[in-house]
């Protein structure tokens, strides 16, 4: 099985100012291509390679996740887009619209999307990374807003069988993802912005996980960050028994200000709050392309506002700070 992906990335950052990552980014997913597999990969490459070769004749990455039209094709080719990508079920993040074959996502990440963009700073020309960036949808509309570049970092393996699925259909489209896990990368010092979204209650160390994100960042870049929160002060944090709305993986919930204090402490600055929301069931539900639990059934059936287990529930905010 080859696998030229990341053959195409690397020569396109070789005259970038990314071009250091070359010192240590093809051993990294060398190693990974060797060692580290998952057992169904080779099979999604198979699928991969069965999309049929399109050419769209819109593309809308400003205000959705829009490749083509559903008139590009003909119904047969349309439902075997839609049968292939069934194929790589479960869908989270999105949705996203190809050739007419809506891909209704257990997540609509557009929502998140609209409560951060408002915020940010523009992405014109900028060099953009996304760590733990999923599926990729949001680095769609990253360069929806004309980003220069803009790269993923994401370990499961899943979601980069998706992010290429879509991909197929875009092939030129400047948006490249890793197979690495933000403790993998070195310190680039490049990117102009950095999102990190829906991470750091994942990670162990949040403060070390912090670190890694200013170290990706050049003096003056911009840091979208956006976590799970609870009420409370600067000293409130929830540290969740075994699981959090079901989720085996979460280690920190800060309150606002006690996360604006670890940033600060990590060397941030102009650390604002832009947005707090409460995600609503409609926001993340099961579909056609998730059938799996969702968060209807992470919650108490008695009270929305807390947690299966008692904790209150997910409430999200979006900071942004520069380095
Ligand atoms: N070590 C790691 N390094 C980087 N990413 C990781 C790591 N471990 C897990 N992930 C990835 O972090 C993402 C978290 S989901 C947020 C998606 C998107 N950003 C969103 O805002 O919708 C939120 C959630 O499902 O709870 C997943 O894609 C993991 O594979």
């Amino acid at each position: 099985m080859t696998i030229n992906w990341f053959n195409d990335f690397y020569k396109h950052i070789a005259d970038s100012p990314l071009s250091h990552w070359l010192e240590v980014l093809p051993a990294q997913v060398a190693q990974w291509q060797q060692a580290q597999l998952h057992g169904d990969f080779a099979k999604w490459v198979k699928l991969l390679n069965k999309l049929p070769d399109t050419k769209p004749s819109i593309i809308n990455l400003k205000d959705r996740v829009e490749i083509g039209s559903q008139n590009d094709i003909d119904e047969y080719t349309q439902r075997q887009i839609a049968g292939l990508m069934k194929q790589f079920m479960p869908w989270r993040k999105g949705p996203f619209h190809i050739h007419g074959v809506h891909i209704d996502t257990e997540w609509r990440s557009d929502w998140k999307w609209d409560r951060v963009k408002p915020h940010i700073a523009d992405l014109t020309d900028r060099y953009v990374l996304d760590i733990g960036c999923g599926s990729g949808y949001h680095m769609w509309r990253m360069l929806g807003e004309n980003a220069k570049m803009v790269v993923g970092a994401d370990p499961t393996q899943l979601f980069l069988i998706q992010f290429q699925a879509i991909k197929h259909f875009l092939p030129h489209a400047n948006v490249h993802l890793m197979p690495i896990g933000v403790e993998h990368l070195p310190e680039l010092n490049t990117f102009d912005t950095v999102f990190s979204m829906g991470v750091l209650y994942h990670r162990k160390s949040p403060i070390d996980f912090l670190y890694q994100l200013k170290q990706q960042l050049r003096p003056g870049g911009e840091l979208v960050l956006e976590t799970l929160v609870v009420e409370g002060d600067e000293q409130t944090v929830l540290m969740a028994g075994e699981r959090y709305a079901q989720m085996r993986n979460v280690w920190y919930l800060p309150s606002t200000d006690a996360l604006k204090v670890w940033m600060s402490r990590v060397g941030f600055k102009n650390i604002r709050v832009v947005d707090v929301d409460q995600t609503r069931l409609e926001e993340q539900r099961a579909t056609e392309w998730m059938t799996n639990q969702s968060l209807k059934d992470f919650l108490d059936p008695n009270d929305i506002n807390k947690t299966i287990e008692g904790y209150p529930a997910p409430l999200r905010a979006v900071l942004i700070a520069e380095k």
